[in-house]
C-alpha cells in the first residue's frame, strides 16, 4: 500500500486569486517547512445555492453564479500556468475536506477569515479536521493590527468617526507578490478525476444560463485576468481615475465609476493592490478629490467589514441595530409579495426606481446611485421589510458582498447608524442624476417618447401628452404604486409619538 501525499490545503473562499494572497503565501511557507505538497481547493458550498430564508429566492442567481464559475475557472488557469492546479468539488467544504483523508494526509489548512455567522460555523466543522487551521484576514485595505486608534472588535458605529480616527495614521499594507512557480510544492501525476470538474450554472442551481442583456454597463467576466485589466482600462487607459468624484453618481456608462466592485467581492483583485495603484497614479498623472475618493469609497467597504463582524447576526435582523424609543418609532414593515413583485419587475411606476430593478434584473448590477434609490423606495416608501429587498440584491448582484450588501441596506432601512436616516425622494433623485431621462429611457423603451421634464413623474403627463408619446398611464406604464410628495414637499421625518 502506498503512503498518501502529505498536503497543504489552500481552501480559496472569497479570495480567488494569486497576487496578494497572504493565505496562499504562508500555505506556501508552511507546506515547505512540513515538506507536505500544496493543495488549492474551491469548494461550491451547496448552501449557497439553496433558497433565503424570507423571501425564498435563490441565494445566487443565474447571472452572479456564472461570474463565481468564471472566478474559479481563471484561478485554475493561473494556477496551471505555475506549475499547480485547483481542486474544484461541489458540497459542503467540512465533508470534503473529511473525505479527502482517504486520500491525502492533511498537515494544515489555511484559508481567508470571513465575518459571517454561517461562514464561522463552517470554519468550526472544518478545524475539526486538521491539526493545524490558520484563518488570514485579506479582504480589507487595512489589515486589522493597522487600525491604531480603532479597536477593530469595535468599530465605531459612525462611518465618519472611523474614517476620521483611520486616517491619523494611515498605513497600507504593500501587496505580496505572486509565486511564479509552485511545480516543486504541487501534487503532480494525478487524474482529472482527482482534480474534479468545473460545474455549469445548471450543475449549481438548477436552472438554466441567463443570457446577460446587451444594454449591461460592462462586460463584466469573472476572475483575476479580467478583474487586472479592468484595473489597466480604468485606472491607466481611460484615466477615468481622475474625474471619478464628479462622475461616481451618474447611473450609465462604463467607466462613470471604477466597476471593481464585482471582482473585489471575490476576491480577484486586492484592494491592496488597488490602492498600490491609486498611489501609482498619483505620482505619475495627478492627486486630486478623485483620487482621495476612490480610496475613501474602499473605506466604507472597509468599514462595513469591520463593522458587519461586530455586530453580528444583527445584520440580519429586521430591526438591524436600531433601538426603537421616542426619537425612533418602531415601523410595520409589510411583507406583501405583490408589492414585493411589483418593485422586483420594476413596475412601481416611478422610472427611476422601474429602470433600475430591470437593470439589475438584465444585467446582476446597479450604480450605487440606483442601490440607494430603490432600497430607499422599497424599505422608507412601500415600507417593506428591508430583507426582501437584501435577499433579491444578493440573488441577482454580481458584486454580492455580505457586509457590504446588508449593512448598506441597513443604512437605507433606517435601522443601521445613519444619523441622518434619510428617505430618497425618487422624482428629485431622477431630475438631479439622470435629468435628460437618458438612464431611464435606456432600461424602459416604453417611456422614449415621453417629453424631459415629465420623464421623472409620466403620470403629470395631460392626456394629450401621453396619446402624443404613445404612453398612456395605467396601460402602457403603470401607475405609481405608493404616493411620493413633490420633492420640495418631502415629509421631513415625522416627530416622535411617546408611547
Ligand atoms: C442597498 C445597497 C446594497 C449594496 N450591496 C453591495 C454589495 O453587495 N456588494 C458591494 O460590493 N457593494 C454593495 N453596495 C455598495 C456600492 O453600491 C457598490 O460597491 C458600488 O456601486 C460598486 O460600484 P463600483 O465598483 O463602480 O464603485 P466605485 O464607486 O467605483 O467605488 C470603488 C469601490 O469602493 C467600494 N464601495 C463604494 N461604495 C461603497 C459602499 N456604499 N459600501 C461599501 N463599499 C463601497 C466598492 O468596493 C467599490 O468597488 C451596496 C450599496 C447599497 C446602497
Amino acid at each position: 500500500m502506498t503512503t498518501p501525499p502529505s498536503v497543504t490545503i489552500l481552501w480559496f473562499r472569497n479570495d480567488l486569486r494569486i497576487h496578494d494572497n497572504e493565505a496562499l503565501s504562508r500555505a506556501i511557507q508552511f507546506s515547505e517547512k512540513n515538506k507536505s505538497k500544496l493543495l488549492p481547493l474551491y469548494v461550491f458550498d451547496d448552501r449557497q445555492f439553496t433558497t433565503s430564508r424570507v423571501g425564498n429566492f435563490i441565494r445566487s442567481g443565474p447571472i452572479r453564479t456564472k461570474f463565481l464559475i468564471e472566478s474559479v475557472e481563471d484561478l485554475r488557469n493561473n494556477f496551471k500556468k505555475i506549475g499547480s492546479n485547483l481542486m474544484i468539488k461541489q458540497g459542503r467544504p467540512e465533508t470534503i475536506i473529511g473525505n479527502l483523508k482517504s486520500q491525502v494526509d492533511i498537515k494544515g489548512i489555511f484559508a481567508q477569515q470571513e465575518v459571517g455567522s454561517e461562514e464561522l460555523n463552517v470554519d468550526r466543522a472544518v478545524k475539526k479536521k486538521t491539526p493545524h487551521f490558520e484563518l488570514v484576514w485579506m479582504h480589507t485595505l487595512l489589515h486589522p493590527q493597522d487600525l491604531h486608534n480603532v479597536d477593530p472588535d469595535n468599530v465605531p458605529g459612525i462611518f465618519t468617526s472611523f474614517r476620521r480616527k483611520v486616517e491619523t495614521n494611515f498605513q497600507v499594507r504593500p501587496p505580496i507578490d505572486s509565486p511564479t512557480d509552485l511545480s516543486n510544492t504541487s501534487l503532480q501525476n494525478l487524474g482529472e478525476e482527482f482534480w474534479g470538474q468545473l460545474p455549469s450554472v445548471q450543475d449549481l442551481i438548477h436552472e438554466e444560463e441567463q443570457r446577460v442583456d446587451t444594454r449591461k454597463v460592462l462586460d463584466c467576466k469573472g476572475g483575476e485576468t479580467e478583474a487586472l485589466k479592468r484595473v489597466d482600462s480604468y485606472i491607466w487607459k481611460s484615466n477615468a481615475l481622475g474625474t471619478y468624484k464628479e462622475t461616481r453618481d451618474i447611473m450609465i456608462g462604463e467607466n462613470s465609476s471604477s466597476k471593481f466592485s464585482p471582482w473585489l467581492s471575490l476576491g480577484c483583485i486586492s484592494p491592496r493592490l488597488l490602492y498600490k495603484q491609486i498611489k501609482e497614479y498619483e505620482k505619475k498623472v495627478k492627486a486630486n478629490e478623485s483620487t482621495y475618493w476612490m480610496v475613501f469609497e474602499l473605506l466604507w467597504r472597509d468599514y462595513f467589514r469591520f463593522w458587519g463582524s461586530n455586530i453580528g447576526d444583527n445584520m440580519f435582523k429586521v430591526s438591524g441595530v436600531r433601538k426603537y424609543n421616542n426619537k425612533y418609532e418602531k415601523p410595520t414593515w409589510s411583507r406583501n409579495e405583490s408589492d414585493l413583485k411589483t418593485w422586483i419587475r420594476g413596475e412601481t411606476g416611478y422610472p427611476v426606481v422601474d429602470a433600475n430593478m430591470r437593470e439589475i434584473a438584465l444585467t446582476g448590477w446597479m450604480s450605487n446611485r440606483g442601490r440607494q434609490i430603490v432600497a430607499s423606495f422599497l424599505a422608507k416608501i412601500m415600507k417593506m421589510d428591508w430583507r426582501l429587498g437584501a435577499e433579491y440584491f444578493e440573488s441577482q448582484l454580481i458584486d454580492y458582498d455580505v457586509t457590504s450588501n446588508w449593512c448598506n441596506w441597513m443604512y437605507q432601512a433606517g435601522v443601521g447608524n445613519d444619523p441622518r436616516d434619510r428617505v430618497f425622494n425618487p422624482i428629485k433623485q431622477a431630475r438631479d442624476y439622470d435629468p435628460h431621462g437618458e438612464y431611464i429611457k435606456k432600461w424602459l423603451p416604453e417611456l422614449k417618447n415621453v417629453p424631459e421634464d415629465c420623464i421623472a413623474c409620466p403620470w403629470k403627463m395631460s392626456e394629450q401628452q401621453q396619446r402624443a408619446s404613445h404612453c398612456v398611464i395605467g396601460d402602457d406604464y403603470p401607475k405609481p404604486i405608493a404616493f411620493v410628495p413633490e420633492p420640495n414637499k418631502m415629509a421631513k421625518r415625522k416627530p416622535p409619538k411617546s408611547k
